[in-house]
């Protein structure tokens, strides 16, 4: 579903990491862990898509990471208390998403399901800026999982979340088991949640 092939990042030629080779089968729940600055939000961003490789190749399903047929297959959350537009509400961030790719009635479904799910159907009416980090974490999270994409890639999806929040979130992922998720986390709770681990070391 997800493959690194001698991947690697630099930022002014310092390499974050390099000669990354990784294979992801479907259904695959895999940890990104290391210590700050280990490059666990780089890699997701490179396979998201959203920052190139400087080396190597990344792919989702066989597609360059980053192309509209990856981006299609992909739910991202990526700095989940910061990625919401501030002035609308999270329903409507939500909405904006969701009628993305689906159409009008369909859209309403998935929202109304993930809103259900993350218990944000209430806190959903208000602006996103006014919204508590944690809640739009859990939006954010929420939004990720919108429309069920085969690949979801979360960054610290917990950072932010109460105990009850963080249960919710494992409940949604729980309930799409065919789901590929990357996730990046410091909890120690979240090494029981996953299949495999990738460690990051820290370069120094
Ligand atoms: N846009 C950028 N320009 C220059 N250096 C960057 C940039 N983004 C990240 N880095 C560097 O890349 C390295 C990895 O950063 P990254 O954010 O991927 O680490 P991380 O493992 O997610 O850390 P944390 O656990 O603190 O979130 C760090 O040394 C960071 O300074």
């Amino acid at each position: 579903m997800l493959r690194l092939d001698s991947a690697g990042r630099a930022f002014r030629r310092r390499p974050v990491f390099s000669g990354l080779d990784l294979e992801v089968t479907p259904g695959t729940r895999l940890l990104l862990a290391g210590g700050n600055g280990a490059g666990k939000t780089t890699l997701l961003r490179c396979l998201a898509g959203t920052l190139s490789l400087s080396t190597g190749r990344a792919t989702i399903a066989g597609r360059p990471a980053g192309s509209p047929g990856a981006r299609r297959l992909v739910g991202v959350a990526l700095a989940p208390e910061q990625t919401l537009c501030g002035r609308l509400s999270g329903h409507d961030n939500l909405l904006l998403v969701a009628r993305m790719r689906l159409s009008t009635r369909e859209a309403a479904r998935v929202v109304a399901r993930v809103e259900e799910e993350f218990g944000i159907t209430d806190y959903a009416r208000v602006p996103a800026n006014q919204c508590s980090a944690g809640m739009r974490a859990r939006i954010s999270v929420a939004r990720a999982l919108l429309g069920d994409p085969p690949v979801v890639l979360l960054d610290e999806p917990g950072r932010s979340l109460d105990t009850a929040s963080r249960a919710l979130l494992w409940a949604a992922l729980d309930r799409r088991p065919g789901l590929t998720c990357v996730f990046a986390s410091h909890l120690a709770e979240d090494r029981t949640r996953c299949d495999r681990v990738l460690a990051m070391p820290v370069r120094r």
